[in-house]
Parts: structure tokens; sequence; C-alpha cells
């Protein structure tokens, strides 16, 4: 019944996560720029875990659903779903995932801020540990079958890097798939260069105050120069943006593809 208003059969309503995640903001942004919001949208706020489920519930039955959708992630390669177009680039065209560490750690423990500055992947690299993650296997083993796996990755983002002698550095994030992955993978690192890696799961902004306020080392898990903007401007000259590690991210609305008069985000409205 695709000739029915889409709106009126999911209750207006946008299948979002984690209230903090700058998606969610994004998408605050989206209900009033689109105008979504006064065409009677609206943006539920659930999680990570709760969105993806309620998605694969929508796929088996072939309901319409449209929910806050992101690359890398696994729900691109397990659901047949799309990216709605964007054309007012309310979500920005792609996101780089940038490691942050306190002002000072270059300083304090150089060995291991040279390891952050040599890390970085592709989303399909980070895509290998995100499924294994997602079929059950522990963060930590996967993260270190991945660097079993990838000797010369490993070589290159070890290149120089001193041994750690039990140096402590603590790494906080957010526990999206995308970070539990590059978390575990750079901790897995830190650990077997003799460093001594610690990992803590935040909610955003938390984590970033985690770094501003030295309270934590550094994270991999600021999504830029979207979805975790306001937060960098808010601690601007307390956090040291080291280096971008996942290039060819990206954020957005998605839909089944089996909907196939909602191509972008305007078509919610018409
Ligand atoms: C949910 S994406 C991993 C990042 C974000 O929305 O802040």
């Amino acid at each position: 019944n695709s000739h029915k208003k889409l709106g009126p059969q999911i209750n207006y309503t946008i299948t979002g996560i984690d209230a903090g995640a700058g998606i969610m903001a994004s998408t605050q942004k989206a209900l009033s720029e689109y105008p979504l919001a006064q065409n009677k949208w609206q943006l539920q706020t659930s999680s990570t875990a709760a969105m993806t489920s309620t998605l694969g519930k929508a796929i088996k039955y072939k309901q319409p659903i449209v929910v806050t959708g992101w690359q890398p992630h696994w729900m691109f390669k397990k659901f047949p779903i799309k990216f709605l177009k964007d054309p007012k680039n309310v979500y920005g065209k792609s996101e780089q995932i940038h490691t942050i560490a306190r002002e000072g750690l270059k300083k304090d423990n150089p060995g291991a801020y040279q390891l952050l500055k040599q890390f970085h992947w592709t989303p399909a690299q980070m895509s290998d540990v995100m499924l294994q993650t997602n079929d059950g296997v522990d963060p930590k083993k996967a993260a270190d079958d991945f660097i079993n796996k990838n000797p010369k990755l490993v070589a290159e983002w070890t290149k120089g890097v001193p041994k750690g002698n039990g140096k402590p550095i603590k790494l906080t994030y957010v526990a999206w798939d995308s970070e539990i992955a590059s978390t575990n993978v750079m901790a897995e690192l830190l650990n077997k260069m003799g460093y001594k890696a610690t990992i803590q799961a935040l909610e955003m902004q938390p984590m970033f105050a985690s770094i501003a306020t030295n309270a934590a080392d550094a994270s991999l898990a600021a999504w830029l120069p979207n979805t975790a903007g306001l937060y960098m401007k808010q601690y601007k000259g307390k956090i040291d943006d080291v280096t971008t590690n996942l290039n060819g991210a990206k954020v957005g609305l998605a839909v089944p593809k089996y909907m196939k008069n909602i191509n972008s985000i305007d078509d919610l409205i018409n």
C-alpha cells in the first residue's frame, strides 16, 4: 500500500538511538529544517540495540520504518537499507572519526601518543571487528583476532613506537559498535606494546568532558565535523585533535530498500 501516505503508517515516527548521540541532534535539526516537525513527524529516543532490533523486525514483516543510520555499521551489511538523500545537507556529506587526546598527553606519554597518531583504518577493516562482536564474540578477543590477522597493518601502526614499560593510559569511548571496535583494537595494541591500557564507556558528553578535564588520556570516538562538532567547539583549547582514524563514515536517515518511493528526506513529507 505504497500509495498510502507514509506518515500515518508509522505514526510519523523516526526511530532513533541514545539521546546524547550527535546523530540525534542532527535529526532534531532535520525535523525543523525539512520541515518534518511541522508535519507531525517526531524522533523517538531509544538505543542502538533497540533501534536495530526494531529495524530487523520491520524488515522481517516488510513494514515501513525510518531510522537514524550510520556507516560504518553492520546494519548496512545485515539489512537491505539505503540512506535517504539529504538535499538540505543537514547531516553533512561524510564524517571522519577523529582520535582526540587531553592536552599534555604528547609530553607525558610520547610513545602511546605516537601509536594513537599512527592508527587509522578503513570502514571495511572496522566492520571486520564489528561483525565479530555483533556475532557475540568478546570485543577484546575480536580485537586480538584482527591484530593477529593483520600483521602488516599492525607493523605500520606500531612503527617506531617505544615499549610502554607498564605506563598507564586510559581510553574513553561511547559504546557504539564502531567505537567498541576501535577502542578495543587500540587497547590491545597498547597492551601488546607494554602499556597498561584501560577503557571506559561513557555517554557522549561525559566522554568529551573526560578528555577536556584530563580525567582520561584519549578517545577514538569523535565523529566530525558534524556529529560531535558542538563538543569540540565547547572544549576548544582543551582537547588535542590528534588525527583522523577513519575516513568515509556517513550519518543520516535510512529506510529499507523496499520503500521504493522514499528516497529523499523530502519524500517523508509529500
Ligand atoms: C551514532 S554515530 C556512531 C555517532 C553519533 O551519532 O554521535
